[in-house]
């Protein structure tokens, strides 16, 4: 019992689909009725009356005790309940074990749950048996269910109300719910403010009449500045992902506890401005062109994911003057475009293409003119990074003869050669395959003139970018057969949604194999991406790290451990250090680690401190005038 007599806060927490994601009897229902084959037209009889009490449709305990009766279950089912439910805490209630430990005196669970299942998951967070009110079990003599106390209070309707009256709490109460009976205590006055709790369930019914509506337990802790682990709460930071990337990446981000929103195509800049505006983290693959005026319009952004391999969509030096960290991911997805590239290059040249097709109306056309073996055949690469020396490898072991042509001295992998010139590579390839990256400057890297110096007869591959190579010129050297065949995956300009159509010049050409740019969309190659792109963002916003980051100075850094890290971006000039070391040195500041990288643009500055400074210290740090962006982490 509370003895508590000081003027104080109490905090009433509900326990099921709060405390924890689920519905305690919702779940009790699945266990017992294990190999019932009406199992699930019974547990979701089970779930309609949870929801309609919830939504105060239904006389709460009428729907209790028709609950009850569906139920079947024994007492060994709520020992598997409870072990199912240790892995259910809810989320943001797991990471604040914390403040429930530190609070304990102060937090009731009051829920209309039992007692059986809900003392030993809250007990073990730290909770107080005695501050637990919720209903318990009627057990026959086998230890089956057969009914509720119905002598408590909360197995009736407004039970709660009753309760929190019978309770007369000395002091302010807070209501944290999912449910319409965690409102009717604030309705009913015994309790001044009510937060729905919608991290598992959103009931607009709740939600409507609530005075907050908080996503999480570190929402909660954030509005009533109570010792939380988040020093700002993941559920106010937005992270925006655009163009369908793989659903691991959304859960790694909403696990965190991240506000997330999901959109399946790519926006153009008006769009994307108008969406920015609130948006930490923005996450785009390779059709969301990130502009100057788009981190112009982004003031809280402070990193983009990239979840593919190209960074060409994305203005780096805008990007890194905003002290906006760009992250990529650079080899996801490599294997999967060289696969592609050598079933094209086959397809291409042993001329089953147009034979395919011919098929498809109707044509027999049995011959082996203009078919031929890759073996043996020179495979000309136009860059030689990490697409490139795939397809080298592979080439090579299809029998081929590896040429390539890189602007960067590159070492040869196997028997590839290396040629001084695009020229000499054009010149000598019977295959013809393009891996630069996208840079601006490689624009029509092939038109006209080299495609004239190609070999008659050629096959040309474009998996890199539409605009490295000039579609007029292509078309033309198809039309006149000095190209006999190509394989185009990229497109100067690409359709923003698979409902907008594909308009080409190279539309209805015979050997011609078009694909939507897919170089990268293989199950694998995504799901991949999807883990690799998050980890580097979640380091950065956690932990200050840059690791892989394609425009920042990348400094790995040690966990943050009981002090407060402050990350200065600020703009590469002499001299930022020692003003920053002025200020600790003026406010007496520990300093417990510091790390400085910096790049032609910008230099990060890291400094783990020990947790007590004045006043007017974090501010004069955010004022140094070269400050691009200030951010602390605890
Ligand atoms: N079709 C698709 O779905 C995909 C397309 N890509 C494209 O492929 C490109 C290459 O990918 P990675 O090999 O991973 O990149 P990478 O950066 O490892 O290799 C690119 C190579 O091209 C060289 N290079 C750049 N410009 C050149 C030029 N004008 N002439 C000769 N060499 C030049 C670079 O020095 C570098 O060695 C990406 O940048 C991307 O645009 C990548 C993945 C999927
Ligand atoms: O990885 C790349 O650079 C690609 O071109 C693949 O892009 P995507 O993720 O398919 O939009």
């Amino acid at each position: 019992m509370l003895t508590n007599t000081i003027e104080q806060t109490y905090y009433v927490i509900d326990f099921d689909s709060t405390f924890t994601q689920v519905e305690g009897l919702d779940e009790l229902a699945n266990i017992a009725l294990a190999g019932n084959p009406n199992r699930e037209k019974v547990v979701q009889q089970i779930r309609d009356l949870t929801d309609a009490a919830m939504n105060g449709e239904l006389s709460f305990a009428e729907g209790l005790r028709q609950r009850i009766s569906l139920l079947q279950a024994n007492r060994s089912h709520v020992e598997a309940l409870v072990d199912f439910l240790r892995t259910k805490v809810s989320d943001s209630f797991a990471r604040n074990r914390a403040f429930l430990r530190d609070y304990s005196e102060a937090i009731l669970i009051v829920s209309s749950g039992f007692k059986e299942f809900i003392v030993p998951i809250v007990t073990e967070l730290g909770l107080k048996e005695e501050n637990v009110y919720a209903n318990t079990f009627r057990f026959d003599a086998d230890d089956n269910i057969i009914g509720v106390d119905d002598e408590n209070v909360l197995s009736q309707d407004k039970g709660k109300v009753k309760l929190l009256e019978s309770l007369a709490l000395p002091g302010d109460v807070c209501v944290i719910g999912d449910g319409y009976t965690d409102y009717e205590l604030r309705e009913a006055g015994v309790a001044s403010r009510f937060y729905a709790f919608t991290e598992n369930v959103e009931r607009t019914k709740v939600t409507s009449v609530a005075d907050h509506v908080v996503p999480s337990l570190d929402e909660f802790l954030f509005l009533n500045n109570l010792p939380r682990s988040q020093s700002y709460p993941k559920s106010r930071i937005k992270i925006l992902l655009l163009e369908n990337v793989h659903p691991v990446a959304r859960q790694a981000f909403e696990e965190q506890g991240f506000n997330v929103e999901f959109l399946k195509g790519a926006l153009d800049e008006d769009e994307l401005i108008e969406k920015i505006k609130d948006v930490t983290i923005l996450g785009i693959r390779s059709k969301t062109n990130v502009t100057r005026r788009v981190l112009e319009n982004a003031p809280r952004l402070i990193a983009i994911g990239a979840f593919c391999i190209g960074t060409n969509q994305i203005d780096l030096k805008a990007a890194t003057e905003k002290g906006v960290a760009v992250f990529n991911a650079p080899y996801s997805n490599t294997r999967s475009v060289v696969e592609l590239a050598v079933g094209e290059m086959i397809m291409l040249i042993r001329n089953v293409v147009t034979k395919s097709n011919g098929m498809h109306e109707g044509k027999w056309d049995k011959s082996a003119n203009n078919s031929f073996e890759v073996r043996g055949k020179k495979l000309g690469l136009v860059g030689y990074g990490h697409i490139g020396t795939q397809l080298s490898v592979i080439g090579e072991a299809l029998g081929m003869e590896v040429y390539f042509y890189d602007v960067v001295d590159k070492m040869p992998i196997g028997n590839a050669k290396k040629l001084k010139s695009l020229d000499d590579l054009l010149r000598i390839a019977d295959v013809v395959s393009m891996h630069i990256d996208g840079r601006k400057d490689n624009k029509n890297v092939i038109g006209k003139r080299e495609f004239e110096l190609m070999k008659d007869g050629v096959v040309f591959l474009n998996l890199a970018r539409g605009h490295v190579v000039e579609v007029e010129a292509l078309v033309e050297a198809l039309k006149s057969g000095k190209v006999w065949g190509a394989g185009v995956d990229v497109f100067p300009y690409e359709p923003k949604t698979n409902n907008e159509p594909f308009e080409s010049e190279l539309r209805g050409l015979p050997n011609v194999i078009l694909t939507p740019h897919i170089g990268g969309s293989t199950e694998e190659a995504q799901e991949g991406i999807g883990h690799y792109v998050p980890e580097r963002l979640l380091e950065y916003i956690n932990n200050g790290s840059t690791t892989g980051s394609v425009n920042f100075p990348e400094v790995q850094l040690p966990l943050l451990k009981g002090s407060h890290r402050l990350l200065h971006i600020h703009k590469n000039v002499p001299g930022i250090l020692a003003k920053l070391n002025n200020i600790f040195a003026k406010y007496n500041v520990n300093i417990t680690g510091q790390y400085l990288k910096t790049n032609e643009q910008i230099g990060y500055v890291i400094m783990d401190v020990e947790r007590s400074y004045e006043d007017g210290f974090i501010d004069e740090i955010k004022n140094v005038e070269e400050t691009i962006k200030f951010r602390m982490l605890y």
